[in-house]
């Protein structure tokens, strides 16, 4: 089996960034969301971009955003794909990946196996699946380094391309991988180590780890 493809989600500084690509992540996860520690503004964004230049993939991670904020932060972080992390329907799913021409990644909130089969909705909207933890009402709708019971990934039969998220760190993703096959891994509290600040031994752990599982 070849190893999980790698994202490290919610790259602030450039330290963060190089840690990344010396470490062969295949991509960064910039976040457009004002309530996130993780934030980033538009000059933030361009700047972590030129940085990156082609050598990590930059994936926009955006909640229940409106057509104007996205088209600012694809334009600022010079996006490869988008990934919507709120409420959206297949519908606005859809329209997004049509509007702006990028593979646009669906995070589903899981706590139950119903959760798992609403991938289904989406099969035709989006080009990725990501299964991130449910997290309670009033708190962000990801990042919260939670974890969802990975065996109802176990021998699932996808439909789609898909990833796996929530609460993964150097320590139990050789775990998550086993029991689900996933072919994408994200994380970002896993390797931080205090929100928002990331940890750049912990993202050269856990990449080697994955690269090793
Ligand atoms: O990172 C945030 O602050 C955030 C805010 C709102 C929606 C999603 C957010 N992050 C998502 C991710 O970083 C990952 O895709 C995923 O949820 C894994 O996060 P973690 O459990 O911290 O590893």
């Amino acid at each position: 089996m070849n190893a999980p493809r790698i994202k490290i989600c919610g790259i602030t500084t450039p330290q963060a960034l190089d840690a990344c690509i010396v470490a062969r992540a295949d991509y960064v996860g910039f976040v457009f969301f004002p309530p996130s520690p993780r934030n980033l503004t538009p000059s933030d964004a361009a700047e972590l971009a030129a940085r990156a230049g082609t050598r990590v993939q930059k994936v926009g991670l955006f909640v229940d955003a409106d057509d104007l904020a996205i088209a600012e932060g694809v334009r600022a972080g010079r996006l490869d794909a988008l990934q919507l992390h709120g409420s959206e329907s297949p519908e606005r799913t859809a329209q997004v990946r049509a509007r702006f021409g990028l593979p646009v990644w669906k995070a589903l909130p899981v706590a139950s196996a119903y959760d798992v089969e609403r991938a289904l909705l989406y099969r035709a909207a989006a080009d990725l699946i990501l299964f991130d933890a449910k997290t309670p009402k009033g708190a962000l709708p990801g990042g919260m380094g939670l974890v969802f019971d990975w065996s109802l990934l176990s021998g699932y039969r996808h439909a789609a391309n898909w990833g796996l998220a929530g609460g993964l760190n150097p320590d139990n993703v050789a775990e998550a991988v086993r029991i689900t096959g996933a072919p994408l891994v994200d994380t970002s509290s896993g390797v931080e180590s205090a929100p928002g600040i990331k940890d750049v031994d912990r993202i050269a752990a856990f990449c080697a780890t994955v690269r090793g599982s």
